[in-house]
């Protein structure tokens, strides 16, 4: 196959920060996707309707001239979100879920919930409204190990929460396990998950082997390649719970290459490229369609795009980095290196 058109993707998971850093990234995912999720852990967090809205108003005002990505806005929940924002929140037509972040879990994640029996009325609000959690699924106990903490918050967190809300509409997000992927196979319709490039295409072995790679150090981390055979499998299973979610998530160069290297892999600006390599490793180009741009819309209860995009064989390499904030710059994952498939 030589050149693969289909409709235009969204992105279901997206980190565009804000100020300076937002007019540095957001032009790299309006070119490739209709839409996307914009997660809310700012400093300080998008906790409100009015606070997302007003971020949305600077991501449309960052925007390309003619540009018409959208921007779908969430809340990030804290122990103390109100039943009334929720409400709000879903009575503004604009923003689109609620984002779970476990205390301390990741980057910006200090306001997290520290206990979900806190959140009950909120997520009783969003059963009701049919408005999704997006669930960071790992857990912080310092004493579970971190290649851990993902399967073990299955147990403790995911399975009591869909025990008390059975109805609850929920993202598992960015899974890396092939315990998450079968706890979304076997869950009910109402719980889906999201998949990252890079979880697809890479285990624990290429961020350490040979030298340690801080720009493929992201959270949930890279795991072992069974794991990673089994999310490949679920992307490329046709099931239309497994949907694109880049969590491309942007960092200045200088903060990931450093004794504490931040979390977070750059993937926007060859995101659906990065797909099509792990779809095309699978042999499965044909369910990349479905998973990059019907599922997600499907899940969602939005229309799918109306256009298309196509993609050629076309080898290409990604610049060594690209500008960010003030004199910083940002490496995207696989700088320097070429890729096969070419956004047209
Ligand atoms: N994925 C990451 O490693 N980092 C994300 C946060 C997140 O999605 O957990 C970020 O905001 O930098
Ligand atoms: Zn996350
Ligand atoms: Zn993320």
């Amino acid at each position: 196959m030589t050149s693969l058109t289909l409709t235009r993707p969204d992105d279901w998971h997206l980190h565009l920060r804000d100020d300076e850093a937002l007019a540095a990234v957001v032009g790299a995912s309006a070119r490739q996707m209709g839409r996307a999720i914009i997660m809310p852990n700012l400093k300080p967090p998008v906790t409100t309707t009015e606070q997302a809205l007003a971020y949305r108003e600077r991501i449309l005002a960052a925007l390309p001239a003619g540009s018409a990505f959208e921007p779908l806005m969430t809340l990030y929940l804290t122990d103390r979100t109100p039943a009334e924002e929720i409400e709000r929140a879903h009575a503004s037509g604009l923003v689109q879920a609620v984002k779970l972040y476990p205390a301390g879990a990741t980057t910006n994640s200090d306001s997290g919930v520290t206990d979900l029996r806190h959140c009950d009325e909120a997520i009783a609000a969003m059963a009701r409204l049919g408005m999704p959690l997006l669930v960071h699924g790992e857990v912080t106990d310092a004493e579970i190990d971190i290649f851990d903490r993902e399967a073990v918050f299955i147990e403790r967190v995911m399975k009591p929460l869909l025990e008390r809300h059975p109805t609850l509409r929920v993202v598992f997000e960015h899974i890396t396990t092939a315990d998450a992927a079968e706890f979304v196979t076997a869950a009910p319709a109402n719980v889906a998950a999201t998949i990252t490039a890079h979880h697809l295409l890479y285990n624990r072995n290429h961020m350490l082997v040979g030298g340690i790679r801080p720009h493929y150090y992201c959270l949930p981390i890279l795991k072992r390649e069974r794991h990673r055979q089994a999310l490949l499998a679920a992307a490329t299973s046709g099931s239309p719970k497994f949907f694109l979610g880049t969590d491309s998530a942007p960092h200045a160069q200088g903060d990931k290459e450093s004794a504490c290297g931040c979390a977070g892999a750059y993937t926007a600006p060859a995101a659906i490229e990065l797909y099509a390599e792990a779809f095309e490793e699978a042999g499965a180009l044909d369910r990349l369609e479905g998973f990059a741009s019907h599922f997600g819309p499907d899940f969602y209860g939005l229309p799918r795009n109306a256009e298309s995009v196509t993609l050629v064989r076309e080898p290409w390499q990604l610049p060594e980095s690209l500008a960010y904030v003030g004199d910083a710059r940002i490496v995207p994952l696989r700088a320097g290196e070429t890729l096969a498939w070419k956004l047209a």
